[in-house]
């Protein structure tokens, strides 16, 4: 590609004290672009995701927006733009929705941009459950309104790039869909989103470009429509679609 892509990492290697997880992991995500990261579980993609955030030790090249995030702090990295809304949606439990999302919006604040309140209606009109639970406390939220609380606080912070990890876990399927809605008006609205899943049906239709990540290294790459075509994808990832041939 002629521009440089918004993240680039080559060679990532990250893990607890001696144990690697992952050992040598490339991968790029262009502006604008949903890049999906498949997986079983244990691969790695937790890790990844934290490696990134600057949440864990690293080593390898990890370039954002044209910044070496070497020696980035965690601040630095939200500072340039980086937001990731973690598995475990670490909200303020005994806070009220509202000023959950308020605390998401200190990058704005603190980089003056005008009306950064503003951002608030945004998140109010991708989410209007949360404005209708905009003065409950977060911790009384269901399990899919908690994941939403999740997503717009780290949209608070207008980031470039949006890391979601497994969005849809532990979520009824019809609150995965709504999720997954959301994610493609995301999309639509240009929100760069790196997407870690384990519901790899849904986030190769939503991505634009997936990797499936095998005991820390990159296995497989590929347009998100091939590799939902790919034998072994369907084969390992896809199961469910798979129909019994009577054997
Ligand atoms: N805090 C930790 N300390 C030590 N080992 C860890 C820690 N967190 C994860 N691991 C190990 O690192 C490996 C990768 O875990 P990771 O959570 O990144 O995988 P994952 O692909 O995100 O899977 P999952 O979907 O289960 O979260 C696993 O073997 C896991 O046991």
């Amino acid at each position: 590609m002629s521009t440089a892509p918004l993240l680039d990492v080559r060679g990532l290697h990250a893990g607890y004290g001696r144990a690697e997880v992952l050992t040598g992991l490339d991968l790029r995500l262009a502006a604008g672009q949903v890049v999906t990261v498949i997986g079983p579980n244990g691969a790695g993609k937790s890790t990844m995701l934290n490696a990134l955030m600057g949440l864990l030790p690293c080593r390898g090249q990890l370039l954002f927006d044209g910044v070496d995030l070497a020696d980035a702090t965690l601040e630095e990295r939200v500072m340039l733009g980086l937001a990731l809304v973690p598995e475990k949606r670490e909200l303020f439990g005994t806070m009220p929705v509202e000023d959950n999302l308020v605390l998401g919006g200190w990058r704005a604040k603190k980089l003056k941009v005008p009306n950064w309140r503003g951002e608030l209606d945004r998140v109010y009109q991708l989410f209007p459950r949360l404005q209708e639970r905009r003065a409950q406390l977060a911790g009384t939220l269901s399990g899919g309104e908690r994941q939403m609380l999740a997503v717009g606080r780290a949209l608070m912070s207008r980031p470039k790039l949006l890391m979601l990890d497994e969005p849809s876990l532990g979520l009824a399927p019809l609150v995965v869909r709504e999720i997954f809605r959301i994610i493609e008006r995301l999309r639509e609205q240009g929100v760069s989103i790196l997407l870690v899943e384990q519901n790899a049906r849904a986030a190769l239709e939503v991505a634009d470009y997936g990797y499936v990540l095998e005991t820390g290294e990159i296995a497989m790459q590929g347009h998100a429509g091939e590799l939902a075509h790919d034998p072994r994808v369907i084969e390992t990832y896809l199961g469910a679609a798979r129909r019994p041939q009577g054997d």
